[in-house]
């Protein structure tokens, strides 16, 4: 693999210039997982200039960044995360809605520090640097295949956890934001299934790491594609039936699962493992109703379902965070699925553990309930007639129907509600009422 110059800086002596723009900027960011704690300090865990910033022209520097936070767990590191910064001594106006700030101090005082991922050119250096694997100081980037050269960037405005660019209409890079050791899902499963011959998911062309960790990466654009979120609730708008399409999306979702099945092994669960399961949920919730105390009525309600799931005996690898924003449905009407990264506020090692593959249908579920809440008048029927038939496809590729278990469905349905009732919460609170009216109606039936 060859090497480039690696223009790798001291990062502590970056580190004091760029705090108090990190400080005032990083919290404010949609990805950002600790909101709501203050931030007390940053490390830098590697610091790389991918174009100097000689002050010859725009330099982009990408940092690996260590938050620290009080009530952090013992013995567990500060989260870090990825973050790529231009530097320019004129921002030009085009680029004015992305500066982050003015450094005060030291050699680079003065120059300004911006999105870098919001600049084209850099945006594009990115691309270029993933078409010719190889090092640059910590980062190595790969690929599968010849990228044709220069295609257009541009950034997703999305409200997303991580950040993507799409070059050309023809590939998307994501940038991973929080960034963990070990090989992150969202490659180590589509590399998997597509080595499986799955079909049913964009196979990845590029991407690059650092260390343990994956960074960022590159993936065939779905252009004429509408993901299943607006297409439900286009249908929901326009008084239309969805349950073709949510049929043909339960197939489409046993069939990831089988090919995930085949590509990665599965395991039988003995009767203390299944009971760990159901004590994992009972926990999850636990430390959700001290996050967000509106659960604390419920507990007792919620703990009877968990106790009342027989469990689920199989395990392996799924989805691990499946709703209708992470479908994309093709002009043919197939579907395809992305972003198996799993739910981004749990560990990596817990996102990488098998599971009973009803977490993820159990997640489907519970999003035909949120196209259904957020829509006015609220469409109770049409939510169930969506879930049933999605179970009904799933059940016609799998072979096995996931209402067979209704104890097992309904405890991942409600452990997906909680996650959901902290993920509103800390994210968006006036969405809150949606996974709460699902909590009441589960906690008391
Ligand atoms: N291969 C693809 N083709 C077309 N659009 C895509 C593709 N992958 C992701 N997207 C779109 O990009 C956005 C973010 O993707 P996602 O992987 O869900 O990111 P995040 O983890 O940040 O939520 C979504 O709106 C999704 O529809
Ligand atoms: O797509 P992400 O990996 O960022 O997932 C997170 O954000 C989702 C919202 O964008 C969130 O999903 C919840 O809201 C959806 C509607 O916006 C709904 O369809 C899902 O069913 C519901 O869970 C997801 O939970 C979170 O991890």
């Amino acid at each position: 693999m060859p090497e480039t110059a690696s223009t790798t800086r001291a990062p502590d002596a970056l580190l004091p210039s760029l705090a108090p723009l990190l400080h005032e900027w990083l919290p404010r960011q949609r990805w950002f997982a600790g909101k709501g704690r203050r931030v007390t300090g940053f490390t830098l865990d590697a610091a790389t200039e991918l174009l100097p910033l000689d002050g010859t022209g725009p330099g982009l520097l990408h940092l690996l960044v260590r938050v620290e936070q009080p009530g952090r767990p013992a013995g567990t590191p500060a989260d870090c995360y990825q973050v790529l910064l231009g530097v320019r001594s004129q921002l030009p106006p085009r680029l004015a809605p992305a500066l982050i700030g003015r450094i005060r101090q030291g050699p680079l005082a003065g120059r300004a520090v911006y999105e870098g991922l919001r600049d084209p050119r850099l945006a594009g250096l990115l691309y270029e640097r993933l078409r010719s694997p190889g090092r640059t100081g910590p980062l190595r980037f790969h690929a599968t295949t010849a990228l044709p050269p220069a295609l257009a960037p541009r950034m997703l405005d999305t409200e997303q956890s991580n950040s993507s660019l799409v070059y050309g209409d023809s590939f998307i890079l994501k940038i991973f934001r929080r960034v963990s050791p070990g090989a992150n899902p969202d490659l180590e499963l589509p590399l998997a299934l597509a080595g499986a011959g799955c079909a049913r998911v964009p196979a990845p062309v590029a991407w690059f790491e650092s260390g343990a960790s994956t960074l960022g990466v590159l993936q065939p654009y779905l252009r004429d594609s509408r993901d299943g979120w607006r297409l439900a609730l286009d249908a929901l708008a326009e008084g239309r039936d969805f349950t073709t399409e949510a049929r043909a999306l339960g197939r489409a979702t046993a069939e990831v699962h089988l090919a995930l099945a085949r590509a990665l092994p599965t395991r039988r669960l003995d009767r203390a493992e299944t009971e760990q399961l159901a004590a994992a949920m009972d926990r999850r919730l636990h430390a959700a109703a001290q996050a967000v105390p509106a659960l604390l009525p419920h507990v007792p309600g919620l703990r009877a379902v968990f106790a009342a799931a027989g469990g689920g005996s199989v395990v392996q690898r799924i989805h691990g965070d499946l709703h209708l924003g992470q479908t994309l449905r093709g002009s043919d009407g197939a579907w395809a699925v992305i972003d198996f990264e799993g739910e981004p506020a749990k560990p990596l090692d817990e996102r990488r553990s098998p599971q009973p593959t009803v977490r993820d249908v159990a997640g489907m579920l519970r999003s035909f309930d949120y196209a259904a809440r957020t829509h006015r008048p609220w469409n109770a029927e049409w939510a169930s007639r969506c879930r049933a038939a999605y179970c009904t496809g799933y059940a016609e590729a799998a072979g096995v129907d996931p209402r067979a278990d209704p104890a097992l469905l309904r405890a991942y349905e409600t452990d997906k509600a909680v996650y959901e009732v902290v993920y509103e919460a800390r994210h968006r609170p006036d969405w809150l009422p949606v996974p709460m009216s699902a909590i009441q109606r589960l906690a008391s039936s």
